[in-house]
């Protein structure tokens, strides 16, 4: 199987304020920022003598994520791939609004039940794992992949490398002071402080 360093973009404006992305798009905040020099500290001891692939969503989150990180790390930003099956669910209508706008459990259920599958306009959890699962297969066995996505696009992600039920995938949570370093079918967590 692969082995994919798997890390979620640093903290954007958006996120602070607690407002849906999906497919919308905010910058870093300076803590973001630091998340993403974080990564490159924990990252650069693990590349060995390994050609690590560089694959980010192309929402300019990640790729701001990816841009720090390679400058850290010593990799190469001009060799990133950028790859649309690795962006978030898309939300829809929803993107852009503040989760404080809705009415208390409006924005619930849980797994494949959660409200961002189920969003007006937005993408559906089968959507999702066919693009995620797409993008594992055209890997090489022997691929050495840092990729840079989303919060649950990354649970999804984890969910289908490791061949784990998609509920007990979707109930993971999803860091932006950790990677997961996914190898031969196991998940590893690594702080990144
Ligand atoms: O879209 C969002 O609001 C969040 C949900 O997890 O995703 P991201 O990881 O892109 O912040």
């Amino acid at each position: 199987m692969p082995t994919i360093i798997l890390l979620r973009h640093g903290e954007t404006h958006w996120n602070r304020q607690q407002r849906i992305q999906g497919h919308g798009d905010s910058p870093l905040t300076l803590k973001g920022i630091d998340q993403a020099r974080a990564y490159g500290r924990a990252v650069a001891p693990l590349l060995g003598a390994a050609q690590w692939r560089l694959v980010s969503s192309p929402l300019s989150r990640c790729m701001q994520t990816m841009a720090i990180f390679c400058e850290v790390a010593g990799l190469d930003f001009a060799q990133v791939e950028r790859d649309a099956r690795l962006k978030e669910v898309s939300t829809g209508e929803y993107s852009g609004r503040l989760k404080a706008e809705f009415p208390p459990g409006e924005l619930g259920g849980s797994g494949r039940q959660s409200w961002f599958f189920h969003c007006p306009g937005g993408e559906s959890h089968d959507h999702m794992v066919a693009r995620l699962s797409a993008w594992l297969e055209s890997l090489s066995e022997n691929d050495h992949v840092i990729a840079v996505s989303h919060g649950i696009a990354g649970k999804v992600l984890r969910g289908l490398y490791c061949g784990w039920d998609p509920d007990s995938a979707l109930a993971q949570d999803s860091p932006q002071d950790a990677l997961f370093l996914l190898r031969d079918g196991q998940m590893q967590r690594l702080a990144c402080p």
